[in-house]
C-alpha cells in the first residue's frame, strides 16, 4: 500500500467568517503544493470558539462553508477534513460538526462531537459547549482507501471507549479538529494524543487552531501527528502553520499483528458479561 502525506492547517481564526474560509483556503492550497493528499483543518475553523456568538454562525447543509469544502476537496483532489463548523439541523439544533469530503468533491460523512466539552475547573478554565450545542451520538468509518479513519472532536479525545469503539469498527486513524485550551493543553494535548494513539494502534492526527492572543478563549495549538507506536512524527507550535507528515498505512497492521491489542480486548467483560 502506497504511503500518503497528510496536512493540518493550524490557521487563526478571526471574527469574520469570510476572512476564516480566504485563510483555510490558502494553507490548504500551501499543503496541496507540499504534496498532502489528505487535508485537515481545526475545530470550529469558520467561526471563533465562544458560545455566546456561536449560533450566529450556524449554517444548514449545504451552506456556504461546506459548499467551500467541496469546491476546495475537488479544485485539489483530494481528501478534506473540514475541521467543525457549527450546524443547524432541520429542527433548529446546532451540533459542532465535522464534514468529510472525499476527492471527487463526494460528502462521505458527518460526524457530531458526541461529548460536549462542559467544565468548570478553577483558575484554569470554565465553559459549557451545551449552552448551544447538542450532542451527537454516532461515531463512522469513512472508508478511505488507503486508511479507513473516523472523526473524533476534540474533548471526545478524553473517552478512551468512543476512540476504542472507532478502532474496533475498522478505523485505523482517528482525525482529531481540537481546540484544547492552553491550561488543559499544555499538560493533556500530547499525552491524550499518543495515549490514543498507543491504545487503539492507530495514526492520529489532532488538528488545532493556531493561537490568537485576542480571542477570549485561548487555545493552546500545539497540532501533531502520531503513529500507531504513539511516537509524535509532526508537530507544530502556537502560532499559524501547515504540519505535514507522511503516513506508512502498513505500519498499522504491522503492530496490530506484533501486539494484538484489538483482537484481545474482551468487549464482553467491559459490558459485565463473564
Ligand atoms: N474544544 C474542546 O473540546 C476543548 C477541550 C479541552 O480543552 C480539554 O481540556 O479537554
Amino acid at each position: 500500500m502506497a504511503n500518503l502525506k497528510v496536512a493540518v492547517c493550524q490557521m487563526k481564526i478571526e471574527k469574520e467568517k469570510e476572512n476564516n474560509l480566504k485563510k483555510a483556503g490558502e494553507m490548504i492550497s500551501e499543503a496541496v503544493k507540499k504534496g498532502a493528499r489528505l487535508v485537515v483543518l481545526p475545530e470550529i475553523f469558520n467561526a471563533p470558539y465562544q458560545t455566546d456568538i456561536l449560533p450566529s454562525y450556524a449554517e444548514t447543509y449545504p451552506g456556504p462553508t461546506t459548499l467551500f469544502l467541496q469546491k476546495k476537496a475537488k479544485e485539489h483532489k483530494i481528501y478534506l477534513v473540514g475541521g467543525t463548523i457549527p450546524e443547524k439541523d432541520s429542527e433548529g439544533k446546532i451540533y459542532n460538526s465535522s464534514f468529510i469530503f472525499d476527492d471527487k468533491g463526494d460528502l462521505k460523512g458527518i460526524y457530531r462531537k458526541a461529548h460536549l466539552f462542559d467544565v468548570d475547573i478553577p483558575d484554569k478554565i470554565t465553559f459549557r459547549e451545551s449552552d448551544v450545542f447538542a450532542a451527537g451520538d454516532e461515531i463512522n468509518v469513512i472508508p478511505h482507501p488507503q486508511i479507513p479513519f473516523s472523526v473524533l472532536i476534540c474533548y471526545d479525545c478524553r473517552f478512551p471507549e468512543w476512540a476504542k469503539l472507532a478502532a474496533l469498527k475498522g478505523a485505523k486513524m482517528l482525525i482529531i479538529p481540537a481546540a484544547f485550551s492552553l491550561k488543559t493543553g499544555k499538560d493533556h494535548f500530547e499525552l491524550l494524543m499518543r495515549c490514543r494513539a498507543v491504545d487503539n494502534q492507530v495514526y492520529v492526527i489532532a488538528a488545532s487552531p493556531a493561537r490568537n492572543q485576542e480571542a477570549s478563549f485561548k487555545v493552546w495549538g500545539h497540532s501533531m501527528i502520531v503513529d500507531p507506536w504513539g511516537k509524535v512524527i509532526a508537530k507544530g507550535g502556537s502560532g499559524e502553520e501547515v504540519i505535514l507528515a507522511t503516513l506508512d498505512p502498513s505500519l498499522v497492521d504491522k503492530i496490530r499483528q506484533e501486539l494484538p491489542l484489538l483482537k484481545q480486548t474482551r468487549v464482553k467483560l467491559v459490558e459485565g458479561e463473564k
